[in-house]
């Protein structure tokens, strides 16, 4: 992991842009509360980072403000110093999380949350912006914005999945390829993503593959699930414990 180290700083300072690494969206856990039923977020991400997932991002779609703060905050206090956590939708959780000094790197949004533009003025240089995308007119929306305003595009729904049941028209691999070969920053498929997608999908020119049930509803063993990914990404095992561990 490097250059998310955002969190001492005071809201009102200059905040030098940070380096986003793309190694880190290599294997990115989405989280849900639901599937990850009867353990808790909390517990299923921290064991799903010991097994090797690179980057977080909480996700809660039925929470309320308080509910989801409280959430980032557990998430955060176990891993924001091993991987970037990001936050989905939320900017003003985002802010509220960073002037409580919690370890989070960032905000993902989609193409009818808040402007990917305004989320990056609120947001300013140093937090990762993500956005999702799939159509060669969003890249290009995107190629307009001002260098450095996103970060990484979430490149999907790659298949149907249920875990997002208004998820746009699957691409399909061959689909991803397309839309990959048209994407001007870092992405990552995402969208009923499991193991065996992997080597294609990185063929295709993923930088990394998101994943929220291939983890979190794998039979209890998030870390394994991990492990596994991580195995089909080519990396083998291996966790973030600290600085610079991440492939
Ligand atoms: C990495 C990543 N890619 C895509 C999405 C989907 O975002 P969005 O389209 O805004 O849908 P919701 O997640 O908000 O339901 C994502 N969250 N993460
Ligand atoms: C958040 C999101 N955005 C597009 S598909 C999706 C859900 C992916 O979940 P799963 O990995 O369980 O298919
Ligand atoms: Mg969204």
């Amino acid at each position: 992991m490097t250059g998310h180290q955002n969190t001492s700083e005071s809201s009102g300072e200059a905040r030098a842009r940070s380096v986003f690494d793309p190694a880190d969206l290599l294997l990115y856990h989405v989280t849900d509360g639901a599937l990850s039923a009867p353990r808790s977020v909390p517990d299923v991400v921290e064991a799903a980072v010991d097994g090797g997932v690179t980057m977080v991002q909480v996700r809660g779609k039925d929470l309320g403000g308080a509910e989801f703060l409280e959430l980032v905050q557990a998430v955060a206090t176990r891993v924001g110093s091993r991987v970037p956590v990001l936050i989905n939708d939320r900017v003003d959780v985002y802010l509220a999380a960073r002037e409580r000094g919690l370890a989070v790197a960032g905000v993902h949004v989609g193409q009818s949350d808040i402007p990917v533009s305004d989320v990056r003025a609120i947001c300013g240089p140093a937090a990762i912006v993500g956005l999702s995308a799939a159509q060669s007119t969003e890249f290009d929306a995107v190629r307009l914005l001002p260098e450095g305003t996103v970060d990484y595009i979430g490149i999907g729904a790659v298949h149907t999945t249920s875990t997002k049941p208004d998820h746009p028209e699957p691409l399909g691999i061959d689909g991803f390829r397309a839309a990959r070969a048209w994407c001007p920053v870092p992405a990552v498929a995402i969208g009923g993503v499991r193991v065996e997608d992997c080597p294609p999908l990185l063929a295709a020119g993923a930088d990394g593959v998101a994943v929220v049930s291939g983890i979190c509803a794998s039979s209890g063993d998030p870390r394994l699930a991990a492990t596994q990914y991580r195995e089909a990404l080519g990396v083998g095992s291996g966790s973030a414990s600290g600085e610079g561990t991440n492939p």
